[in-house]
């Protein structure tokens, strides 16, 4: 029996606004075995961000039972953020940037420079090293979030809307690349998008959320995420079109109320 590596019951999050409550999540259950790919897609204000926010460890103000590889998330250790803008200090180098988790976690010298050199190295990175975040395109700042990330050797990688500023081509090349990555490190991954097409083609599993206050309406299993080749096919696009239907539904329903 597969043990979940991530696991979601009941969360519900309120926010205090000026007095007010205001529920964002409610009755969030939502699972994920280790090394797979998950993928919560939903309409704006739903409340994916907070959800995210819990599992890394940045609000502790919840209900409900959330476990991440049996523990309660802390922030840090075996879980790594990436935000949507992200989160690259402008002022520091690329090598900078990727070594500032390394030496928050007082790693010697040595290990610091062989960890960042192997990363950058693996991710195509290392002949830019020296420049700043300013200095490189939407795509490689993507891949240079993602060395920051992996260079800490995460279990849990979390992705908030991570390539929703970059062009079409540039935003297919880095979903292949995050594949690879998927593919090479076995990864759990859990990953927020608006993009039909990228859930479809990134996530084992796709959560389906309802307008805020969210919570997981439907679950997709789906075998064909991991496939190169997936795009265009029709199996790929039949999914896109009911994902597209059912989203279409759940806000016209919302709409409707
Ligand atoms: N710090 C906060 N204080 C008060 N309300 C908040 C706070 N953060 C989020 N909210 C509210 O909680 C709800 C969910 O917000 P959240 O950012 O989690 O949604 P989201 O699905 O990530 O949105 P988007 O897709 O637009 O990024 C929204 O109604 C939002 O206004």
């Amino acid at each position: 029996m597969s043990v979940d590596y991530l696991s979601i019951k009941s969360l519900h999050v309120d926010y205090l606004q000026k007095g007010k409550m205001i529920t964002a999540v409610d009755s969030v259950d939502l699972s994920l075995p280790q090394s797979k790919t998950g993928v919560i897609i939903g309409p704006s204000g739903c409340g994916k961000s907070t959800l995210f926010n819990v599992l890394a460890g940045l609000n502790h103000r919840y209900s409900g039972h959330v476990l991440i590889n049996g523990k309660v998330p802390e922030g840090g250790g075996e879980t790594a953020l990436i935000l949507q803008e992200y989160g690259l200090l402008p002022w520091k180098t690329v090598w900078d940037n990727v070594i500032l988790g390394l030496q928050l976690r007082k790693k010697t010298t040595q290990e610091i420079q062989s960890q960042a050199a192997t990363v950058l190295d693996k991710l195509g990175l290392l002949s830019l090293a020296k420049r700043f975040p300013a200095q490189l395109s939407g795509g490689q700042r993507q891949r240079v979030a993602i060395a920051r990330a992996l260079v800490l050797e995460p279990k849990l990688l979390l992705m908030d809307e991570p390539f929703s500023s970059l062009d079409a081509l540039t935003r297919e090349e880095i979903q292949d690349f995050l594949l690879q990555i998927w593919q090479e490190t076995k990864l759990t991954i859990l990953l927020i998008t608006h993009n039909i097409e990228e859930a479809v083609f990134l996530g084992n599993k796709i959560f389906v959320m309802s307008p805020g206050p969210g919570s997981i309406i439907q679950v997709v299993e789906n075998e064909m995420a991991g496939d190169y080749e997936l795009r265009g096919k029709v199996p790929f696009l039949e999914m896109c079109s009911s994902l597209r239907s059912l989203l279409h539904r759940r806000e016209q329903h919302a709409a409707d109320i």
